[in-house]
């Protein structure tokens, strides 16, 4: 069996996470960890909690209850663009990009290059040649440029370039951690693979990503570990060459409990 504790410090991590909805214990004392460099997939059957454990983690909610660390710095985050100052970036199933704009306005969304001037911020004109110059830097480096125009419509790329987009936008800012709740969801094969070498692009550059996915071959195929989550709370963490895809399933369904080895503290 592989060792699963890696002996660096964990870039992230999350103990004790209570989330309640009414009724509803979304988290019921999760905890997690990401290391650097690593892909870490979470999965787990519908209604487990990952995305109210990645809302957690990426400033979309606050828990209830427990600590979050940002290397081995407690945080707590407000909201997203507060977790994004601190270097987490997130990409949404929904991609939370602007149709109507360019790629390049959608890259710096929320985080426009301006001209310098005496007036604030706000006041100063918009640099665009700046913004074009380094989408396209952006894009380049993770080998998206197939996309000729930086001046395009979001609109008006295929889903999968669009995911490039947003997955480009979030390795292009995110300092410390990426996430990505079900990149491929929406794509086709070819489209799918693409993200997936995307994942391991962005690997590749050092920056560990975070993983949610209901696609079991897509996790095995980038995961360094797998993270199952069932009934609000981090169940197992396995490593993917140990374990087929179906014990992965019967683990996070409940089929088939873990060996101890591989139980979450
Ligand atoms: N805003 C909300 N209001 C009320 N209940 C919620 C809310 N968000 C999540 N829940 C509940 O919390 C539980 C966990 O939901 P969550 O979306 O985190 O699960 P998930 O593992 O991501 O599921 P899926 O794979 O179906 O997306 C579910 O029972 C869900 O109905």
């Amino acid at each position: 069996m592989t060792n699963l504790q890696p002996v660096a410090q964990p870039v992230l991590t999350g103990r004790g996470l209570v989330k309640r909805y009414g009724r509803v214990v979304a988290l019921d004392n999760a905890n997690f960890d990401l290391y650097p460099g690593e892909v870490l997939a979470v999965i787990g059957d519908n209604g487990a909690g990952k995305t109210t454990l990645i809302k957690a983690i990426s400033g979309a909610i606050r828990p209830d209850e427990g600590e979050i660390r940002l290397d081995g710095k407690p945080v707590s985050f407000r909201s997203p663009l507060e977790a994004r100052e601190h270097g987490i970036e997130t990409v949404y199933q929904t991609l939370a990009l602007s149709p109507a704009l360019s790629i390049a306005d959608n890259m710096f969304l929320g985080r426009e290059l301006r001209k310098p001037g005496f007036m604030g911020r706000w006041f100063r004109a918009l640099d665009r040649e700046a913004m074009e110059r380094q989408a396209r830097e952006k894009l380049s480096d993770l080998g998206l440029m197939t996309i000729q125009n930086i001046g395009q419509a979001v609109e008006t790329l295929s889903g999968g370039q669009r995911q490039g987009v947003a997955v480009a936008r979030a390795a292009a800012f995110g300092s410390k951690v990426i996430v990505m709740d079900e990149p491929t969801a929406a794509l086709g094969v070819k489209e799918s693979r693409r993200v997936l070498e995307l994942i391991q692009d962005v690997k590749a550059r050092g920056m560990p990503i975070v993983l949610i996915s209901h696609n079991m071959p897509h996790v095995f195929e980038v995961a360094d570990r797998i993270h199952v989550h069932r009934l609000g709370r981090r169940l197992c963490v396995i490593d993917p060459k140990d374990y087929t895809m179906s014990d992965a399933v019967a683990f996070m369904t409940g089929a088939k409990e873990p060996p101890a080895e591989a139980m979450a503290a």
